[in-house]
């Protein structure tokens, strides 16, 4: 086709909401002839009225609408960026945006001009429209761009440090030269930039090029501003700490019953002190639930009058599971009886969101030391935690990332929600509850509360090593269905040991 110098592509997954603005603002396009550039619309899985709304806001601009070829942003990004190479000349330009975003009306010639300039890679500055996010969440998420970008390519930015899906743009010799776009399910644009900087191709980051986005919390892609934006707000409204919490105030806010249990096992050396320090006046129902300890666990709660019970089968969920089977309280609080600097604070921290925010499920944080011998060494704590959960749940979970402690059993939670979900057996429990809590309330509905500093019981790295394998068979489960492993095995000098985790799950309570 003669005359063609650029294509925008636009990727879509279900936005029936915001496309027309999106349209519209490509329809009307200042300086730049009608025919000299088209809109390619690329639909990945839409269910909805995207593609009407799309023609009906296209005007007299020339407007295809394809179905992308995979799934996810990355897929339907390059299915047009591809169908676009194949339609420009050498020299033209492929420009895309988001469905969700609204170009400035100059935002195609002022890239056309920067490519006659000698550009070959461009990036628009992404500005965020209508949003419901604290002021302060959307600084804190601008604030981290030029983080990343320097992580991303170690270079500072002449004007701006963007170059995000929203506005990107390359001509079709660059496109060529580097091989594509690789088509990811998130994130495909920064994996742009990285294949752009190995092939040494200078981004323009132009200020005058702009376009407008959505601020929406909740976004298509399973990683990107959207997730950014969610877990910026949710650090504003859902952190909580228990200095903010006093016994008085918690009774006079409390309308629900409330158990408290604590699984033990061979605890004797901190169970005491903890019985002594929760401020019964909140709780209904206390429980130990005892995993078969052969120490003084069981006489020191019921030298103090507390019912303690013994689980029939053994780990730690299943101590949940049925202490949860035991108690009747609509608000049940999980505590560790492992903890050597037990506080009144533990029980406040975990009850206060429960009872005055609009939450189904709270999760403690803390520092956690590590003691070796006499020797403390402060935040070295929590190996499973920092070598397992965390990043697991930043891969395969990123808006599960902002909890501190994933593997705390400071866990405190509407009985409804508690008996709806499955519980595994084993120290798989605690990154289960997340990951089913989050998928049956969204994070909205969790918060984590700040209880200080926390000294666990260490386990050796032998043990740990079972516990890892633990919760990393539900969390696999949650992620790519059912998997179940063999024993441990271990080797040692010219042998090996088996160790059996505990990976069986216990159902909802509830479909009894
Ligand atoms: O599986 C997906 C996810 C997203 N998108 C589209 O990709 C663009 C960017 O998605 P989103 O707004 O969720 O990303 P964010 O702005 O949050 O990074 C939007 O046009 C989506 O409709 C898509 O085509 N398929
Ligand atoms: O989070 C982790 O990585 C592990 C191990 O922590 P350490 O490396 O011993 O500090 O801690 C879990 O298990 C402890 C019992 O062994 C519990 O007390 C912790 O709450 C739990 O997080």
């Amino acid at each position: 086709m003669t005359g063609l110098r650029a294509c925008v592509v636009v990727p879509a997954h279900n936005e029936e909401a915001l496309v027309g603005a999106c349209i519209a603002a490509l329809a009307d396009q200042r300086g730049v002839a009608r025919e000299a550039y088209e809109v390619i619309l690329v639909l990945d899985r839409c269910t909805d009225a995207t593609a009407e709304r799309a023609r009906a806001a296209a005007g007299d601009t020339t407007l295809h609408v394809i179905d992308a070829i995979g799934t996810g942003v990355g897929h339907a990004r390059r299915t047009g960026m591809d169908l676009a190479a194949g339609r420009l000349p050498h020299d033209g330009l492929i420009a895309t945006t988001d469905a969700d975003s609204t170009p400035a009306p100059d935002w195609l010639a002022t890239q056309l001009q920067a490519v006659t300039d000698g550009a070959r890679a461009i990036g628009g500055r992404v500005e965020i429209g209508d949003h419901d996010v604290p002021d302060a969440a959307l600084a804190r998420r601008q604030a981290e761009i030029p983080r990343r970008h320097a992580a991303l390519t170690g270079e500072g930015a002449r004007e701006h440090h963007q170059f995000s899906g929203a506005s990107l743009a390359v001509t079709v010799d660059t496109y060529v030269q580097v091989g594509a776009l690789e088509p990811r399910d998130a994130l495909e644009d920064e994996g742009f930039e990285r294949t752009l900087h190995r092939h040494g191709i200078p981004i323009e980051r132009l200020a005058a090029v702009r376009v407008t986005t959505s601020g929406r919390r909740i976004g298509r892609a399973p990683r990107g501003l959207a997730v950014d934006l969610r877990r910026n707000a949710w650090l504003d409204e859902r952190s909580f700490h228990h200095a903010a919490f006093t016994v008085d105030a918690l009774l006079a806010a409390k309308r629900q019953t409330i158990s408290l249990i604590l699984p033990t096992r061979n605890v004797e050396g901190t169970l005491g002190r903890i019985l002594d320090t929760i401020p019964r006046a909140l709780v209904d129902e206390l429980l130990v639930v005892d995993g078969h300890s052969t120490d003084g666990t069981i006489d020191i709660a019921t030298e103090r009058g507390v019912r303690a019970v013994t689980q029939p089968a053994t780990g730690k969920g299943d101590a949940m599971w049925h202490g949860l089977a035991h108690t009747t309280g609509e608000l049940v609080v999980y505590l560790d009886a492992d903890t050597e600097d037990f506080t009144e604070a533990f029980v406040l921290g975990m009850l206060g969101p429960l009872l005055t925010a609009p939450v189904d499920f709270v999760k403690g944080h803390f520092r956690r030391p590590f003691k070796h011998g006499d020797a403390t060494r402060p935040d070295e704590g929590g190996r499973v935690t920092e070598l397992l959960a965390r990043p697991y749940l930043n891969l395969h979970f990123p808006p599960l990332a902002v909890f501190r402690q994933p593997l705390a059993g400071e866990i405190g939670a509407t009985r409804a929600l508690l008996e709806s979900i499955p519980f595994p057996m084993g120290y798989g429990v605690e990154i289960a509850m997340l990951i089913d809590s989050y998928r049956a309330v969204g994070l909205e509905r969790m918060a984590q509360v700040d209880l200080g500093t926390r000294q666990n019981r260490h386990q050796s790295l032998a043990d740990l090593s079972k516990m890892a394998l633990e919760v990393l068979t539900a969390a696999e489960r949650r992620t790519h269905g059912d998997v179940t492993p063999g024993a441990l095995l271990v080797p040692a000098a010219g042998d090996f040991t088996l160790k059996t985790p505990v990976t069986e799950e216990r159902p909802p309570l509830n479909g009894r």
